[in-house]
């Protein structure tokens, strides 16, 4: 890969994880804790998005759950765990969560900390697609998992482009929420997906069709 690493800023070491959380699974909380443990991190701040565009491009006439019932899963999957924490600024914004704008707010607010923006190889394939990313690559050091069997690798799009990047080391999981939603609206056990606290919730509010 071509990543340089340049000279850190001083001060906390901050994992951003962004995602639409339809629903949280434990591939999502094996990648954060993976991540804080592996990066150092004094805080991992879980952003469930607002509007993610792209998903809902993508997705057709598919709804996403609510951001309530989305939020409300994090919290739950991620009790008991200090050092993490849901941050609601992308859900409270107006508009498609873009995640530059997430970042600058962040560092507007709180100056000289360093941020780690974690991600599944998929959305690092992707990235040349989001908005402004130069910019991102600029303020953020990419912190990325591989998934479903394919490895970490820069696509073509940044290979020429200088980024801070670590690999983060996880299990393989194949889990994904599709096919959380999936198994949910067939009645199936999504416990070992979700984990009992979140297939509670997802039973509770018949979320994705659950019976
Ligand atoms: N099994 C996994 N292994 C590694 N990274 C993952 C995994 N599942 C999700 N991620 C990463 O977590 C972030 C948030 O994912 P997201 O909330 O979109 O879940 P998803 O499972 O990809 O959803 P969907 O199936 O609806 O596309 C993304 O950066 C994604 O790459
Ligand atoms: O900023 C963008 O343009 C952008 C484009 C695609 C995805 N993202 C972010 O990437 C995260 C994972 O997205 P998703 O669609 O896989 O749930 C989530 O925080 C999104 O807001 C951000």
């Amino acid at each position: 890969m071509s990543q340089v690493l340049s000279s850190a800023p001083s001060g906390a070491r901050i994992g951003l994880f962004g995602g639409s959380f339809d629903p949280v699974h434990l591939a999502h909380l094996s990648l954060a804790r993976s991540a804080l443990a592996q990066l150092g991190l004094d805080q991992l701040l879980w952003l469930p998005a607002g509007r993610p565009w792209q998903k809902l491009q993508a997705g057709g006439g598919r709804g996403l759950a609510s951001p309530a019932h989305r939020r409300a899963m994090v919290e739950l999957m991620i009790a008991g765990e200090p050092r993490f924490a849901v941050d609601d600024s992308e859900l409270e914004r107006d508009g498609a969560s873009y995640t530059i704008d997430t970042v600058r707010a962040r560092l507007a607010a709180h100056p000289g900390e360093q941020l780690f923006l974690l991600i599944g190889q998929d959305q690092y394939a992707r990235l040349h697609t989001w908005r402004e990313w130069p910019a991102l690559l600029d303020r953020v050091t990419l912190a990325v998992a591989a998934r479903a069997g394919t490895p970490v690798q820069a696509p073509p799009e940044l290979a020429g482009m200088l980024h801070r990047v670590q690999i983060i080391e996880m299990p393989a999981s194949a889990i994904s929420s599709t096919e959380v939603r999936d198994r949910a609206s067939r009645g199936e056990d999504i416990r070992p997906m979700v984990g009992d606290a979140v297939a509670g919730y997802i039973a509770q509010h018949r979320l994705y069709g659950a019976l």
